[in-house]
């Protein structure tokens, strides 16, 4: 039996237009998903997804007392889609196949931009690996992680499997089916607070609602999608040099392209726009949006109780320098 983790991401700049070849900026948290697996002697796949909540459920109770309960079957296929994408292509990958227990514990809201789909990818893989007996260059492990967000969402860049195994602060430019990864070293400390509220949509959906203005009105969104990848490649550089006045001042004009996007919510934009007048130096959503996270550069008391006070919820990170990691092997 095997347990690993893999961290969640935030990402500092560039979400939606990584897609189309743009470079984001993106920090690893010290939040963690859990993989435990078990090889079974038989081809089972057993899933235990702990963290995933699934609306509808219709429960006939007869006379006798018995109960059955069902849910809706597409949902809860939907809903592991990840995770059993991550064990084919691992199975493939291996060119093994054995039944397999798995399960999953998440430390981070599921679906909230915090990268979930990514840990998950990357974590069921590498259990799977390790559990056969078998190592998994970290290259190839993101690599397939990121193929796994390919053929679920459609269309996804590498950011999130990137972090997700490797861990720290990294500029990621997607070129081609090759990612150019280069680790970033910051000018300071970046103070971050998570504010989040529940989300609806997907990051398959998110993306695909991009797409399809990108689609319909290419010379608006084009500009738009280069504008985020100008601000990315600042970005990086005021990170460098610790000038935390012009991240959050780029933070702010990111959070403003994403909006006219169409990802960002009324809620995130309460949070956002709550976040700079407690004093944040900047503040913008994180992820896909549709609801989910947002990012203030702060580390004031004020700026947690004004997300509060909108009706967000507060998470604390710090950095993950480690990536995806054994946490116990017996
Ligand atoms: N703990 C978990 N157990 C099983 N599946 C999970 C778990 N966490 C995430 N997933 C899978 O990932 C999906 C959420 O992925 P999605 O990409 O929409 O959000 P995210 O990765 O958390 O945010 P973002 O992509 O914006 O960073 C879930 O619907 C589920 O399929
Ligand atoms: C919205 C997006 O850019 C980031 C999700 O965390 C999607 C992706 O990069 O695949
Ligand atoms: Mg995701």
């Amino acid at each position: 039996m095997i347990t690993i983790r893999a961290p969640g991401k935030v990402i500092l700049y560039g979400e939606h237009a990584v897609v189309y070849g743009e470079p984001a900026l993106a920090m690893a948290i010290n939040k963690y998903l859990y993989v435990t697996a078990r090889a079974r002697d038989d081809n089972k796949i057993n899933i235990n997804a702990r963290d995933l909540r699934l609306a509808g459920i219709s429960v006939t109770i007869s006379e006798g007392g018995d109960v059955v309960a069902k849910t809706d079957y597409g949902a809860v296929i939907s809903a592991l889609s990840y995770v059993k994408r991550a064990i084919e292509l691992a199975m493939e990958y291996l060119d093994k196949k054995v039944g397999i227990d798995l399960e999953i514990r998440s430390e981070m809201p599921v679906g909230a931009g915090l990268g979930t789909s990514a840990a998950v990818a990357v974590a069921t893989i590498l259990a799977y690996a390790k559990e056969l007996g078998y190592d998994i260059d970290k290259r190839e492990l993101s690599r397939l992680a990121w193929q796994v967000e390919k053929d679920v969402q459609g269309s996804a860049s590498p950011t999130d499997t990137t972090m997700a195994t490797f861990g720290g602060i990294m500029y990621i430019k997607p070129e081609g089916n090759n990612t150019v990864m280069e680790p970033v070293k910051p000018g300071a400390n970046v103070p971050l607070i998570i504010g989040y509220v529940p989300r609806i949509s997907t990051t398959k959906d998110l993306v695909a609602m991009v797409r399809r203005k990108y689609e319909i009105m290419r010379n608006i969104i084009e500009p738009i999608i280069k504008s985020i990848g100008l601000i990315t490649k600042k970005g990086r550089e005021a990170l460098e040099m610790g000038d935390l006045e012009l991240m959050g001042t780029l933070m702010n004009i990111n959070h403003g392209l994403l909006d006219a996007l169409g990802v960002s919510t009324r809620q995130l934009n309460d949070m956002v726009y709550a976040a700079r007048h407690a004093g944040a130096l900047g503040s913008k959503l994180t992820g896909a949006g549709g609801g989910g996270c947002m990012i203030a550069l702060s580390d004031r008391i004020e700026v947690e109780k004004a997300i509060e006070l909108t009706g967000g919820s507060v998470l604390r990170a710090g950095l993950d320098t480690n990536g995806a990691t054994i946490v116990s092997n017996d």
